[in-house]
């Protein structure tokens, strides 16, 4: 997002310059004094400072300080609206200050990227959202830096995201909607080439990954039907999978829910559950009775396979390295059948041959499931690719030799990179070491599943988070 197809003359002229002096000055406000944007700046602090993920700071911290209601809603609105535009907001911002943005302190960095989300992505009006954020940093840190935000703040007020785009954009095709869409650059660009474009449909594919999702609860399959979850949810039936529920998403955290307190249901997107259902359907000639969740944790699939499993007399085992998300495992599947192993899933000790099905849920980038991440893709590198595309090769030709031959693996990432999806898949079908089943078919009513044999789901075409699924035979 560095690349600009213009210089420092398309740039505004610049503010005054001001110094923020060393010391904090002025009186401190308090944050009741705006418990929303005090909350939400706090959370940028958190992702700034440790690497912090928004949807877990923010939840505990409205929890915390009793926040709720429409001021619950508005901090966690500016938390992720802000974390999620970063990149996009910092482009704009140094466009409008005298200092380049690694000269500027931290606190006051945030504070910029506040106030420039309320200015271009909010209906707030321009006064209030300046006074209010330049009311924070004076209550924190004194007049000095207020003032140099305010400065900044107003530049970045003298007109709208559209005109900001037009001005400070790349003229690449990709590099402009990458821009526009508040998408790094690579990322963009891996999404057009799964897709095959760089036009209209990555327009659109960036669009629906910058929006704010739908939350997905999957019922617990044997305990209550998603029609009796929408009803007692207020939700409404998922279009694809028999057992989703699509709800708005409020201010409140979904895991308070009743039925998800009461272990009758779970948060997870739609493509999750379908892909963790064609494990459960990919047709199999013989014994069906041992299946495997090779890379289980936090459990989310794990829940629905065992509650399957107990429907259908199969018996499931699952495999997880990291111990504190084998414990997740554990606890996300209280009350159904499993035995959970901490192992490398590449070298399990589990007997060669011995499962009918076997699902690789691999470790990947998440580049498909970034709307759920405010923050994720900025942090994530293009670097990351190629150590997990190595992990994921290892992971699924283990998973070959834990399956019978004639049983069925199911490769998933919830990421559209093709180096982690068909790169994979299709060196092990190379290989002679599996056939490549076509997996459309077991996307019943799914529609737009191009020409397979694998499934690209994504949030523009189905609503779900960009999963890739792809069945694969043991030979
Ligand atoms: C994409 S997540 C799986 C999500 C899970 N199936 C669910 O639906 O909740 C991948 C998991 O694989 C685990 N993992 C990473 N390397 C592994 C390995 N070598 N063997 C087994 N598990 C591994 C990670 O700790 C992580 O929990």
């Amino acid at each position: 997002m560095t690349e600009r197809s213009g210089g420092p003359s398309r740039r505004p002229s610049r503010p005054e310059r001001q110094h923020p002096p060393a010391r904090r000055q002025g009186p401190r406000r308090p944050p009741e004094d705006d418990p929303a944007r005090q909350a939400a700046w706090d959370t940028l602090k958190a992702i700034r400072e440790r690497d912090a993920y928004a949807n877990l700071v923010l939840p505990k911290l409205l929890r915390d300080r009793r926040i709720n209601g429409r001021d619950a809603a508005l901090a966690t609105e500016l938390a992720y609206g802000a974390a999620r535009a970063k990149g996009l907001l910092d482009e704009i911002i140094a466009a409008c200050s005298d200092r380049p943005l690694s000269e500027i302190d931290g606190p006051f960095l945030d504070a910029m990227r506040l106030g420039a989300y309320q200015l271009l992505r909010t209906r707030i009006p321009a006064h209030a959202a300046v006074a209010s954020t330049v009311d924070l940093v004076r209550g924190a840190h004194g007049s000095g830096p207020a003032g140099f935000v305010n400065a900044v703040l107003r530049r970045v007020g003298e007109q709208d995201e559209q005109a900001w785009v037009k001005q400070l954009a790349p003229e690449d095709p990709v590099g402009y909607l990458a821009f526009a869409n508040a998408h790094p650059k690579w990322i963009a660009q891996a999404f057009a080439d799964a897709l095959g474009d760089k036009g209209d449909e990555l327009a659109a594919a960036l669009t629906a990954d910058d929006a704010r999702p739908l939350v997905h609860l999957a019922a617990r399959p044997g305990e209550v039907s998603n029609e009796e979850l929408a009803a007692i949810t207020g939700g409404d039936v998922a279009p694809y999978s028999p057992y989703g529920v699509h709800l708005e998403p409020g201010s409140g955290d979904p895991g308070d829910l009743e039925p998800v307190r009461e272990r009758l249901a779970a948060v997870q997107d739609e493509g999750s559950q379908l892909c963790a259902l064609a494990l459960t359907t990919a047709p199999l000639d013989g014994r069906d009775e041992r299946w495997l969740d090779l890379c289980a944790g936090p459990g989310g699939k794990a829940v629905l396979l065992a509650a399957l499993a107990r429907l259908q007399g199969a018996t499931l085992d699952a495999v997880e390295k990291a111990p504190h998300r084998a414990e997740l495992v554990r606890k996300a599947t209280t009350g159904l059948e499993i035995t959970v192993h901490v192992a490398d899933g590449r070298d399990s000790g589990l007997p060669e041959g011995s499962f009918d099905r076997v699902l690789v849920d691999a470790p990947c980038t998440g580049l498909g499931a970034l709307r759920r991440r405010p923050e994720a893709r900025w942090r994530r590198k293009p670097d990351d690719v190629s150590d997990l595309t190595k992990l994921q090769r290892e992971l699924l030709t283990a998973a070959l030799k834990l399956v019978r031959p004639g049983g069925v693996v199911v490769y998933v990432t919830c990421s559209p990179h093709l180096r982690e999806t068909i790169g994979v898949t299709s060196d092990i079908v190379r290989k002679g070491l599996a056939e490549a089943v076509d997996t459309r078919e077991l996307f019943p009513g799914v529609p737009q599943l191009g020409d397979g044999p694998h499934v690209q789901l994504w949030p523009h075409r189905h609503g779900t988070d960009a999963m890739f699924c792809q069945v694969l035979r043991r030979i």
